[in-house]
């Protein structure tokens, strides 16, 4: 029988209810979900109860035990996935991706070069991404000295990339829930064969005291793919997190940003960053799809303006209309030397060698970068229009 029928099965004997859904493999992309039958908006496509779920609770106490009491729920549930070898969740390990699928997608596993081609935000990212990883590492490797590495790292990818936020509802887990949101997770069957898009057609997903459910916002149609949305986040996010970047014509990502502090704190004089500090405006500027942010618009605006003008503009007491030319000025200069930096890193993408990561994950990068010298025209024809 075909894997994804017989862990459909396994499902809904543990409970779980699907409605007019069922798998589908996207050539190229991996699984995901499409509609089985014309869905009409509000359906209920999926129920997942709290029993189904893969929790901190669930994992085995003999194995709690073995690891630090300050072990990450990341660390438990990896680590139980990787010591379960019974038959009990076969049907479920037997759909997981395999370790080539994160080798080609996750930073975390490219070679050392790819690496630091990598904006700076996933950059960023990824470097928090190896600092909990080492230390749940230590932790794991010291308990169980038999576990390979690479067995491990590709179980911690897999609750990295497929787990949703879930805090126990029940009173006598209350005093044990992480004090990290990021560590409030759970694995939830076929709830974890959807995929990501930032677009409002995104099914709501909601969790409550009786488990997961989700729900259609609108009607789909009959073999379309069914998606929910993973949050707010930008294309630097979800390539670390998650190993895709959204592109092309309507499945681009609304949230997508773009960090300009390396192009405009360098701009500032030692008092001027004291002044922005003071005030709460010293880094943190961004550029999306449809404008600079607004601590952007403050921080520029410290170098037209006399500083009591500057000061009186942050207090709301002038809208700023009247130096917006000054500004953009200074805007179009930060933004024409970060569209030179990326520019420059494409450059030195294209003369890699051959053997440096894989052809699909040089790829990925590269258009990371085209996405963000996109963000970057676009923005430097908003201000000549
Ligand atoms: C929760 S799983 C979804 C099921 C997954 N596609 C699979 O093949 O098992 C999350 C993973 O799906 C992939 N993914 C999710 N949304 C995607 C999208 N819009 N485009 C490409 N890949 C996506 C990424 O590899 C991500 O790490």
């Amino acid at each position: 029988m075909d894997i994804h029928k017989r862990f459909m099965e396994w499902a809904i004997e543990r409970g779980v209810k699907i409605n007019g859904i069922r798998p589908h493999r996207f050539e190229g992309r991996g699984l995901g979900i499409i509609a089985a039958r014309d869905l009409k908006a509000g359906e209920t496509l999926l129920t997942v109860p709290i029993s189904a779920l893969r929790t901190a609770y669930t994992v085995p106490k003999s194995l709690t035990r073995s690891l630090p009491k300050i072990s990450t729920i990341h660390n438990l549930l990896a680590t139980d996935l990787l010591l379960d070898t019974s038959s009990t969740r076969g049907p479920w390990h037997a759909v997981l991706p395999s370790p080539l699928d994160f080798k080609t997608s996750m930073p975390l596993l490219w070679h050392p070069t790819l690496q630091s081609l990598l904006p700076s935000t996933a950059h960023n990212l990824l470097l928090n991404q190896k600092r909990k990883l080492k230390l749940d590492w230590a932790a794991v490797s010291s308990a169980f000295p038999d576990i390979k590495y690479e067995d491990y790292v590709y179980r911690w990818l897999i609750i990295n990339t497929r787990t949703f936020y879930f805090l126990s509802p029940l009173p006598a887990h209350r005093n044990l829930h992480p004090s990290n949101r990021d560590d409030c997770m759970a694995q939830s069957p076929f709830a974890d064969y959807f995929n990501h898009t930032s677009s409002p057609s995104a099914c709501s997903a909601s969790f409550s005291s009786s488990g997961y459910s989700i729900m259609t916002p609108a009607r789909i149609k009959k073999g379309e793919e069914v998606y929910i949305s993973y949050g707010n986040h930008s294309n630097d996010f979800l390539l670390t997190e998650y190993g895709f970047i959204l592109s092309g014509v309507g499945g681009g990502n609304q949230w997508d940003e773009a960090p300009l502090d390396a192009h405009i704190l360098p701009r500032f004089s030692a008092k001027q960053k004291e002044q922005l500090e003071e005030r709460g405006f010293l880094g943190k500027y961004l550029l999306d799809k449809k404008e600079v942010c607004y601590r952007t618009q403050v921080a520029l605006r410290i170098l037209v303006l006399p500083i009591r003008k500057w000061e009186r503009f942050v207090d709301g007491l002038e809208d700023g209309e009247k130096e917006q030319g000054a500004v953009d000025k200074f805007l179009g200069k930060v933004l024409r030397d970060f569209e030179q930096e990326v520019k420059e890193k494409i450059k030195e993408m294209d003369s890699l060698a051959e053997d440096v990561g894989m052809e699909c994950q040089r790829d990925m990068l590269r258009r990371r970068w085209l996405q963000i010298e996109g963000l970057i025209q676009a923005a430097i024809g908003r201000i000549q229009n």
